[in-house]
């Protein structure tokens, strides 16, 4: 098992260097207060319409519904908080981070009810990570962009999921309380779920998943036949 991966944050932008206990984190980053990777400043930022965190206006077509900007500060505290992406953080090297997080699998419902909740809301870009114009000090939509509903920018929950922060998170068929996927939302009183799913991953191998496993694990017999 890659114990180095478990319990760890990433070399980013406001993360820890190491998790560990929060005694308050503000609103939906509670979840994470017994161990975490961001501080009490950073979950409150994740709160704020164009924080301190990286000026990210997410009214840029018209004011996000609320129900749609409460997916977008749970992500913000999965990846500001979670000790457990260890298994998926990758090098980025851009001028803001020097890690990411790369195809961290989401559960099936978490991605789904995002892109539910999200659907009429508006955007002008399906990569929210760049090409923004940021000559006002946050961003605005590019020249030539136009504003559209998310279900047409992202026809389908993969593609939300997937696509806004560059491949961030994996669409997955897996569920919620398997074991196999990350949650967004988690109920604290039950314990972190991720933690979980973080070593099973780091056992297995990032991409584990039920048909390549299988069919690895068959690929010797299938090679025996051929002799
Ligand atoms: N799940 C998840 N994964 C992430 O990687 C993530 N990243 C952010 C950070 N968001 C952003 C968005 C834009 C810029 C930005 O400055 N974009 C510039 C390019 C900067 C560069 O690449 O050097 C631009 O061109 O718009 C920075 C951070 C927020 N939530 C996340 N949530």
């Amino acid at each position: 098992a890659k114990e180095s991966v478990l319990n760890v944050c990433m070399d980013a932008k406001h993360h820890k260097t190491k998790p560990g206990p929060e005694g308050v984190l503000h609103g939906q980053c509670v979840l994470w207060k017994d161990n975490a990777c961001c501080t009490a400043n950073t979950s409150t930022g994740a709160h704020q319409d164009q924080s301190y965190l990286y000026n990210f206006n997410w009214n840029h077509c018209g004011v996000m519904p609320e129900k749609c900007k409460q997916h977008f500060i749970q992500d913000t505290c999965l990846y500001e908080c979670s000790p457990n992406l260890g298994p998926w953080i990758d090098q980025a090297d851009t001028s803001w981070r020097r890690e990411r997080i790369l195809n961290v699998p989401l559960c099936k419902e978490d991605c789904e009810l995002w892109w539910e909740d999200c659907k009429d809301a508006t955007t002008c870009k399906e990569n929210w990570h760049k090409g923004w114009n940021w000559t006002s000090g946050t961003n605005r939509c590019p020249r030539g962009s136009i504003c559209q509903p998310f279900k047409y920018v992202f026809p389908r929950p993969a593609d939300l999921c997937e696509k806004i922060w560059s491949n961030s998170y994996k669409y997955t068929t897996e569920h919620r309380g398997g074991g196999r996927c990350i949650q967004m939302w988690f109920d604290p009183a039950n314990g972190n779920p991720n933690v979980a799913v973080a070593k099973y991953y780091a056992q297995n191998g990032r991409d584990a998943s039920p048909a390549p496993r299988a069919f690895l694990l068959l690929l010797p017999a299938a090679l025996l036949s051929l002799l």
